[in-house]
């Protein structure tokens, strides 16, 4: 099968000027500049299955946003190739833009001091969407994101939640095959990010749309993605599901006990992480847990024993460590 999105070798530098502290230097700046070169994108290449969620995962300045930039075709690539849906996303060509969409978190396309359903009107427009078309789109979109009353008010009135199911409304609305959703959950509350995410799965299931997926939130990634790439300073550390990721970046997973008697040194079965009222927390490489498990089952009156494998966010940010020390 084709896939949805292929990238290779995909590269993207800025040019940035270069400029001393002080008035001299600002002075001087302007007869004669000094550049820099930044390799936001340094040769990054994957592929989108069609109907994946892909979780696109790095440190701050990694070089998302400017890849999903690239695939939107918001930007041109220094180098490398780029392929979605069969388009080449630098062209902007019309059929291409209606077939994809890009969501920021952190940007807003909605007007402002209008209602959310006229800025609906316009991208009906603005997308060429025929009417039967948009209305069923419309209506299927305010309904899953229950959003019926909201897209009545103008939108400076809505709350930040409120206001990204609109925008996320908004950029569905020409129902695209892909989606590119960088943050889109960035500063919601807790209840807020699991609808959006409930909503991303949804729309996911309904229209077999393939998406690729920023976030900072793990909560995000773990309910959506089957698969993550994790890219530092402009490179790919790792392609491939969240439990080879963990396989292959934490080695360890934590046991922990409920103990009958208090108060019992378990340093000998391997790192204890936390101790108190009887219950204890030891780290041991997971080759070994059941064979500990089992010596600690056969030592100690145990009254609860669970294995666990360590939180997400810890096992990325050892990706990230790894990729510096690379
Ligand atoms: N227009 C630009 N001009 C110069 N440098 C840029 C520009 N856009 C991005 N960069 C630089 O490119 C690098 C990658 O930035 P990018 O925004 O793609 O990272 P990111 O992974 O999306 O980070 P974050 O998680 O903080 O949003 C950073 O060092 C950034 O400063």
């Amino acid at each position: 099968m084709e896939p949805a999105i292929r990238v290779r070798d995909l590269r993207k530098t800025f040019r940035v000027a270069e400029r001393d502290a002080g008035l001299g230097a600002s002075v001087r700046s302007l007869v004669r500049r000094r550049y820099r070169e930044v390799a936001a994108v340094a040769g990054v290449s994957f592929d989108v299955a069609p109907g994946e969620v892909v979780g696109f995962l790095g440190p701050n300045g990694a070089g998302k946003t400017t890849t999903l930039k690239m695939l939107s075709g918001l930007l041109h690539p220094t180098g490398g190739e780029v392929s979605v849906l069969g388009h080449v996303p630098a062209r902007r060509e019309k059929a291409y833009l209606g077939r994809i969409t890009l969501v920021m978190g952190n940007r807003n396309q909605l007007q402002w001091d209008i209602p959310a359903l006229d800025s609906f009107e316009l991208n009906r427009a603005v997308y060429r969407i025929p009417e039967p078309e948009f209305r069923r789109a419309r209506d299927e979109l305010v309904e899953l994101l229950e959003i019926g009353d909201l897209v009545r008010k103008p939108v400076r009135t809505l709350s930040l939640g409120e206001r990204m199911k609109a925008e996320v409304a908004a950029a569905l609305l020409h129902r695209p095959q892909v989606l590119f959703l960088d943050e889109p959950t960035i500063g919601l509350d807790i209840g807020a990010q699991k609808r959006l995410r409930g909503f991303v799965a949804e729309y996911n299931r309904r229209h077999g749309a393939s998406v690729l997926l920023t976030s900072h939130y793990m909560a995000d990634v773990q309910a959506l993605c089957q698969r993550v790439v994790v890219i530092d300073k402009g490179q790919v550390l790792f392609d491939g599901g969240l439990r080879q990721l963990t396989a292959r970046f934490s080695p360890h997973q934590t046991i922990t006990v409920q103990l009958a008697e208090p108060g019992t040194d378990l340093s000998a079965f391997g790192a204890v992480v936390e101790a108190g009222e009887g219950r204890v927390s030891i780290q041991v490489p997971k080759a070994e847990t059941s064979a500990v498990a089992g010596r600690l089952l056969a030592a100690h009156a145990v009254t609860d024993l669970t294995i666990e494998d360590p939180p997400i966010e810890d096992v990325i940010e050892q990706a990230f460590s790894a990729g510096r020390t690379a």
